[in-house]
């Protein structure tokens, strides 16, 4: 039987629904309208499709987002004042950096000068911490989406095996971290660049995480049949959008499976407006 197609948009578009209706409760209850402040630097395509995708669904939900574009050349001092400016901004509940930035720049130490309150990405180590020791304060957009669409497609991970393949600090260490807590439950394994015979562990795991960004890096025989496989990655192959798992490969042994476009994506979006209105919440709060 061909692997189920967990839809990424239908459930991205539940959770904005709910999203929509939290922040209408918030905006009557206090008159703040949560705002998400992005800045991209220079002009790569595929961070401007990002950007734009995330401005739409800020808009749709209603929430304000303003968009602040930096030409190729800014500084770090440049970028770190700007920042800083939004770090003082009061109308100012969440800030994103897109990433990647221009070679130049030293992304660790931009990120690192967002405060904690309004670090809606969840990259800061403060919040990296928190949520390693499970007592989270946001928690990084594109894993959160794949343990919200686990849930929603009811995709038990307690007691089960996952493995991780990538160990980023913004998709799978994170992804790790919440695959193993309390609640989740899972028994983690991480693969990486140097992991011997990545396949052979691939193959034991009941939920695969592949986000590696390699096209079609995961193969039809790397996967345990009845596997749930997430598909993190977003590759950009002779113009078309490919993910790190042979898709078609992977559907014929497969329960479940994400597709690229339409499965993780969109669940990234949502879990960034969930916490531009979770920053709102506690800014208004701490007045
Ligand atoms: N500070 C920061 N935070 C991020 O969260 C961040 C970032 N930098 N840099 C880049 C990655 C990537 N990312 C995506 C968001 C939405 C889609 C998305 O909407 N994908 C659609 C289609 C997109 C398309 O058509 O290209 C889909 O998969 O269906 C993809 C990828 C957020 N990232
Ligand atoms: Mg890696």
């Amino acid at each position: 039987m061909p692997a189920s197609i967990i839809d990424g948009r239908k459930i991205s578009a539940a959770v904005r629904e709910q999203i929509s209706k939290d922040t209408a409760d918030f905006v009557a209850a206090t008159g703040v309208t949560p705002h998400l402040a992005a800045v991209l630097v220079g002009d790569d395509p595929a961070s401007q499709v990002y950007v734009r995708n995330k401005e739409r669904a800020c808009e749709k939900c209603g929430l304000k987002s303003t968009l602040h574009r930096l030409p190729s050349e800014t500084t770090q001092q440049q970028l770190a004042e700007l920042v800083q400016q939004l770090n003082a901004d009061e109308s100012v509940h969440g800030i994103l950096v897109q990433l990647p930035l221009p070679e130049h720049l030293d992304a660790t130490q931009i990120l690192d000068a967002i405060i904690p309150a309004k670090d809606v990405d969840g990259f800061h180590p403060e919040n990296v911490g928190l949520m390693s020791q499970g007592r989270p304060r946001f928690l990084p957009c594109t894993p959160h989406g794949v343990m919200k669409m686990l849930e929603h497609e009811g995709i038990k991970t307690s007691g089960r095996h996952a493995v991780v393949i990538g160990r980023s600090d913004i998709v799978g260490k994170p992804m790790a971290a919440l695959l193993v807590q309390k609640g989740a439950d899972a028994t983690v394994t991480i693969c990486h660049s140097r992991t011997s015979d990545i396949s052979a562990i691939a193959r034991q795991a009941d939920i695969l995480v592949a986000a590696v960004g390699i096209p079609e890096f995961v193969k039809g025989d790397m996967i345990k049949p009845g596997a749930v496989v997430i598909d993190v990655g977003i590759n950009r192959v002779d113009d078309k959008l490919v993910g790190d798992v042979d898709y078609s490969a992977a559907c014929e042994v497969a329960s479940a499976i994400t597709p690229v476009p339409g499965g993780v994506g969109p669940m990234t979006i949502a879990m960034l407006l969930q916490n531009t209105l979770h920053a709102a919440k506690h800014q208004a709060s701490a007045l």
